[in-house]
């Protein structure tokens, strides 16, 4: 496990606090991935777990060992804290072959020779390796070197492995390729993985646990789906691409536990995360897939309204619209060759029904 209590880092000379009362408890096994914004502190929260930068406050624990504590006065070195990483830039020595790369942290531990042998072999074959052992650093692509650095990552056979937005210099192709692999890897070797990156796809499909960072704090912690379906704050909604903003105020429950709202395009049926009271102001948010064309009469929870259709854009698969309703700008999304994206490219420029078939509310602050 990794605990981390409160802990605060800053760098000389700014006034930003990158790392700002940060407290987290990442369980044995778990795949644990920091998402947030360009800046929001992820790679220095990362860089403090590893030993590579001196936090001002707080603690760290691995594994039940206090690897840095400021209080105590505590900061054990990046060799001592049990764990590997793996860089966005790859971090391979050019100077030396596949083999060699993979080979040097162990040989640095004291393995004998045998034991390198044997474990460099295993792990590059893992990561599909095996037969570019004796080739040198600079002559393999971008994903190959990439595979190196999981190799040397996992040859040790640590039972914590930090990512810093590891796939971010890869072609999209191949980035999906990797998370798979990345995931098969800890889903077979069972090791705690901590993985940052800023994009919403890759931390869902590949975590357990996500925490939604802004501004040096998680403002949002819980797996994936619970994050996507009830976000806890207008951050984390927004952040998490719910597109669609309307003010609302609570009046009562459903027997299936989600909020009646009222708003200025009817009364919506809300998931929430915390319990309401009626009368609380909330905002709603309606992602792109809950908005569509409407079918025939609103039901209970659903309204159905008129909005004139501002903009369509061609996106690939689907097209991306906007409506407005008074001073109230709707997002859609349909796909491409359904009858309902036919029926908003018909009417562009012109009014429509729409209906909201699901939303979700927050707060409002
Ligand atoms: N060595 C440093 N000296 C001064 N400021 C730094 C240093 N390293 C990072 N920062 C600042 O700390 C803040 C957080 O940086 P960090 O790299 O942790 O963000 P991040 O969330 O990982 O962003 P990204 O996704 O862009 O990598 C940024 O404002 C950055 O400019």
């Amino acid at each position: 496990m990794i605990q981390i209590s409160r802990l605060y880092k800053t760098y000389p000379g700014s006034k930003y606090t990158p790392v700002d009362d940060l407290s987290l408890e990442i369980q044995d096994g778990h795949f644990f991935t920091l998402l947030g914004p360009s800046g929001c502190g992820k790679s220095t929260t990362l860089r403090c777990i590893a030993g590579l930068e001196r936090p001002d406050q707080g603690e760290i624990k691995i594994n039940g060992v206090s690897v840095f504590s400021a209080e105590a006065g505590r900061n054990l070195p990046p060799y001592k804290r049990a764990l590997s990483m793996v860089f966005q830039s790859y971090a391979i020595w050019p100077h030396m072959t596949v083999f060699q790369n993979v080979a040097y942290p162990l040989k640095c531990q004291g393995q004998s020779r045998e034991d390198i042998r044997k474990e460099v072999a295993w792990s590059l074959d893992l990561v599909g390796l095996g037969h570019l052992a004796d080739r040198p650093a600079p002559l393999l692509s971008g994903g190959e070197q990439q595979r190196v650095a999981l190799a040397r990552a996992i040859a040790g056979r640590s039972k914590v492995i930090l990512f810093d937005e590891p796939l971010s210099n890869l072609d999209a192709k191949l980035r999906e390729t990797m998370r798979s692999e990345i995931r098969a890897l800890h889903q077979q070797l069972k090791f705690t993985a901590l993985y940052v990156t800023h994009d919403q796809e890759e931390a869902f499909s590949m975590s357990d646990m996500v925490a939604i960072m802004n501004k040096g704090k998680v403002r949002e912690l819980g797996s994936p789906e619970e994050l996507y379906t009830t976000p806890r704050s207008e951050f984390g909604a927004e952040f998490l691409g719910a597109r669609t903003k309307v003010s609302g105020t609570v009046r009562g429950r459903t027997d299936d536990n989600l909020l009646v709202v009222e708003t200025p395009l009817g009364v919506v049926h809300c998931r929430h995360f915390a319990d309401h009271p009626p009368g609380t102001s909330v905002f709603v948010y309606v992602r792109q897939s809950e908005i569509l064309p409407s079918e025939g009469a609103a039901q209970p929870g659903a309204p159905v309204f008129s909005a004139r259709i501002d903009s369509v854009e061609f996106v690939g698969d689907t097209i991306d619209w906007v409506a407005r309703a008074g001073d109230i700008a709707l997002h859609g999304r349909s796909l491409l060759g359904r009858p309902d994206c036919k029926k908003i490219r018909e009417h562009l420029n012109e009014a429509i029904d729409l209906q909201i078939v699901s939303a979700c509310c927050v707060p409002s602050t």
